[in-house]
C-alpha cells in the first residue's frame, strides 16, 4: 500500500515541499502518495506530514479557522505520526515561542523547544549559506540553508506534561497545549528528548542555551535543526532549494515508522 504523506497546504511554501518530495523519491521502489492537507479528513489519510515555511501567525489562524488544529495536535502528540516543520512549521511545533504577535497565537507543539521567531531580523537580513548536517552523513557536503525571517531554537525546555492549553506563561509568550498518548507505545515514545542535530556558527549564540543537551560552557552556534521522537524541525528552507537529501532522509523516516506501525499491527 502507498505511503501517504501531507504537506499543510493553508499558507507558504507547500507546493515547492511536494515537488522536493516528488524528487527525493524519483528512483524509489515504494510508492508514495504527497498530498495537499486543508481539512481534517485529508490529515487523517495521512502517515506523515510537513508543515511548510510561511508566517506561522496566519498559518495558525488558518488552521484554527479549518477546525484543523485540535486533529493536528493528535495527529503530532497522540497518533505520533512523524512530522517536519521548516521555519514558521518549526514555530508551530514548538511548545513555547517568543516574539509572537499581540494576542499570541496558537501553537501545535511536540517539540519541547521554545523559539526565537524573527531571530536573524527582518525580510532583507535573510541569507543563505552553507550548513554541515551530520545527519546526513559525517561526510555529507554542506547543505544550501536558506534562513527567511528565520526563528532559532533559544532553549530546551523541560518535558512538558502540566501545561494547560494556551497557557501564558509571560510576556508574548505562548505555550502549546498538552495531550495524553492514548496507547502503550506513545506513552513509551514520550520521555523522547530533544536532539540538536545541526548548529549554525557565526552570527551564534545570541540567546541562552541552557537546555539539557546544549553544553553553555562550550561556544555553540544557534540551534537550527531539532528532533524529538516522531517530530522534526528546521529554521531553514530546504524546499526552497534543489536539494532533496533533507526530504530523502525524513522519508526514510516515514518509512520506519509505517512499518515498525504495521508490525504492531500483525
Ligand atoms: N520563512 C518563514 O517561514 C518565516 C517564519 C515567520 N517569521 C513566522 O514567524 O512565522
Amino acid at each position: 500500500m502507498a505511503i501517504t504523506v501531507g504537506v499543510l497546504a493553508l499558507q507558504g511554501a507547500f507546493i515547492e515541499h511536494i515537488q522536493l518530495l516528488k524528487k527525493a523519491t524519483e528512483q524509489d521502489s515504494t510508492e508514495w502518495k504527497f498530498v495537499e492537507v486543508r481539512t481534517p479528513q485529508e490529515l487523517a489519510a495521512c502517515d506523515g506530514l510537513v508543515l511548510p515555511g510561511g508566517e506561522s501567525t496566519t498559518m495558525s489562524l488558518v488552521a484554527a479557522r479549518s477546525n484543523l488544529l485540535e486533529p493536528l495536535r493528535d495527529f503530532v502528540k497522540v497518533h505520533r505520526k512523524p512530522v517536519w516543520g521548516t521555519c514558521a512549521g518549526l514555530i508551530l511545533l514548538a511548545e513555547s515561542a517568543n516574539r509572537t504577535k499581540k494576542g499570541g497565537q496558537e501553537l501545535i507543539g511536540g517539540l519541547d523547544v521554545r523559539v526565537n521567531r524573527n531571530h536573524f531580523g527582518r525580510q532583507t537580513e535573510s541569507f543563505q549559506g552553507p550548513l554541515k548536517l551530520p545527519f546526513l552523513g559525517q561526510d555529507a557536503p554542506p547543505f544550501p540553508a536558506v534562513f527567511i525571517r528565520a526563528p532559532i531554537v533559544e532553549r530546551i525546555l523541560p518535558h512538558q506534561e502540566g501545561i494547560q492549553t494556551g497557557e501564558v506563561q509571560q510576556d508574548e509568550t505562548i505555550v502549546a497545549p498538552s495531550r495524553q498518548a492514548k496507547d502503550s507505545v506513545a506513552e513509551a515514545a514520550m520521555a523522547d528528548h530533544v536532539e540538536v542535530l545541526a548548529t549554525l556558527s557565526g552570527p551564534a549564540a545570541r540567546c541562552a542555551t541552557q537546555g539539557r543537551d546544549i553544553n553553555p560552557d562550550q561556544e555553540v552556534g544557534d540551534v537550527v535543526a531539532v528532533r524529538q521522537g516522531n517530530v522534526f524541525g528546521t529554521s531553514f528552507h530546504p524546499e526552497l532549494t534543489g536539494d532533496a537529501r533533507i526530504h530523502a532522509w525524513w522519508l526514510q523516516q516515514v518509512q520506519k515508522a509505517v512499518n515498525g506501525r504495521n508490525k504492531l499491527a500483525q
